[in-house]
């Protein structure tokens, strides 16, 4: 194992040691506090141009389940069809593993898909000089070798250009309803979801016109970076509003688009939630829910037009957790109630959008 250095945009330097790809890399360092789901995490989307920070110490004794496709033509036990984050940073990684789906360790996974992995860091204190400072760039350097790569960028890329699909792909043809889903970086559970529920999905690239296509409900999916990267798509979704009531749903990077094309206004959070136990109470209800999350933006509910509220608030911060137009069936969460990982409690909003759909 060489011996590695995570460089922090602010000159904090943590040592450990590579146990996957051997590959200086750079990116957006975030915490993750989940205490699992390494495989649904590696290979969502959302994390792309980030390096993924663990706070739960022991990671890679369950090992990675095999890439194996369901009759939906989707990855069964994985959100994509490679891994998306930049790195993995963890505290103690277990090369023994043992589950009964269990295929490969995790650093013959890494290695395999040239993404690099580090062990050995103190992330929980990482994690604490993140929440300090917020989430910062970092870079991780092989001390054996001359730190040679450039800094990367992370707000002002367009990432969801980069991870969404190029052509349109549609799962359950024939099914009934039609559904549009707009691509910035979908999870695979999120299309599982929907087609679970009987309707065909269309799924069409993130800055797509689908204004003229026949269907009857609109899904805006979770991807990765700055929203305000995404005019394109929120003007599609702007010009679809303005032509008819037909139901819209969104997820993550969906409701900070909906709550674009409604007129809000996103901030980055300080350093972002990205864990299974993020509190979210519906508003006007004393219903609260356990939800999965990742993300690092958030809307400023303070923006919402006047026909726009507020749907769901977190319990931690007052942080926007979901909003719904007053009068149309357009409505979102910040949250993933598709989880993957993750409490699936909050799946009832696949419930809520397909039952409008009828
Ligand atoms: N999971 C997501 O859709 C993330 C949305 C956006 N990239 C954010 O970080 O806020």
């Amino acid at each position: 194992m060489r011996k590695v250095t995570l460089v922090l945009e602010d000159g904090t330097k943590f040592h450990g040691k590579s146990f996957g790809y051997d590959r200086p890399v750079a990116g957006e360092v975030v915490f993750n506090t989940a205490m699992m789901g390494y495989p649904e995490s590696l290979t969502d989307p959302s994390y792309a141009g980030q390096l993924m920070t663990l706070t739960y110490p022991l990671v890679g004794n369950y090992g990675v389940p095999p890439f194996t496709v369901g009759a939906d033509g989707l990855a069964t036990f994985m959100e994509s069809d490679r891994i998306y984050a930049s790195a993995i940073i963890v505290a103690d990684y277990s090369e023994q593993y043992s589950h009964w789906n269990g295929v490969e360790t995790l650093a013959e996974w890494l290695k395999r898909e040239h993404v690099p992995g580090i062990t050995g860091i103190d992330t929980r204190e990482l994690t604490k000089v993140l929440r300090e400072h917020g989430v910062m760039m970092g870079k991780i350097i092989f001390d054996d070798e001359p730190d040679n790569i450039p800094e990367a960028d992370y707000e002002g890329v367009n990432f969801v250009d980069k991870v969404s699909c190029k052509e349109i792909i549609r799962y359950n043809e024939g099914a009934g309803k039609k559904v549009v889903l707009v691509d910035c970086g979908v999870k695979n559970n999120i299309i599982r979801c929907l087609v679970n529920r009987g309707v065909e999905v269309i799924r069409v690239p993130w800055n797509y016109d689908y204004t003229s296509m026949n269907f009857d409900g609109l899904f805006l999916a979770n991807g990765p970076g700055d929203p305000d990267m995404c005019e394109d798509a929120v003007n599609i979704v702007r010009r679809q509003m303005s032509m008819s009531a037909k139901p819209i749903c969104g997820i993550c990077m969906g409701n900070q688009l909906l709550a674009k094309a409604g007129g809000a206004q996103i901030y980055k959070l300080k350093y972002g939630h990205r864990s299974h136990n993020q509190p979210v109470r519906m508003v006007g209800t004393n219903s609260c829910y356990v939800t999965s999350q990742n993300h690092g933006y958030a809307v400023d509910a303070k923006t919402l037009g006047a026909d726009w509220e507020e749907l769901f608030v977190n319990m931690n911060d007052g942080s926007n957790e979901g909003i719904r137009h007053k009068v149309n069936p357009w409505f979102s969460s910040q949250f993933h109630p598709e989880a993957c990982s993750g409490p699936v409690d909050t799946e009832f909003m696949f419930d809520k959008f397909v039952e409008t759909l009828k």
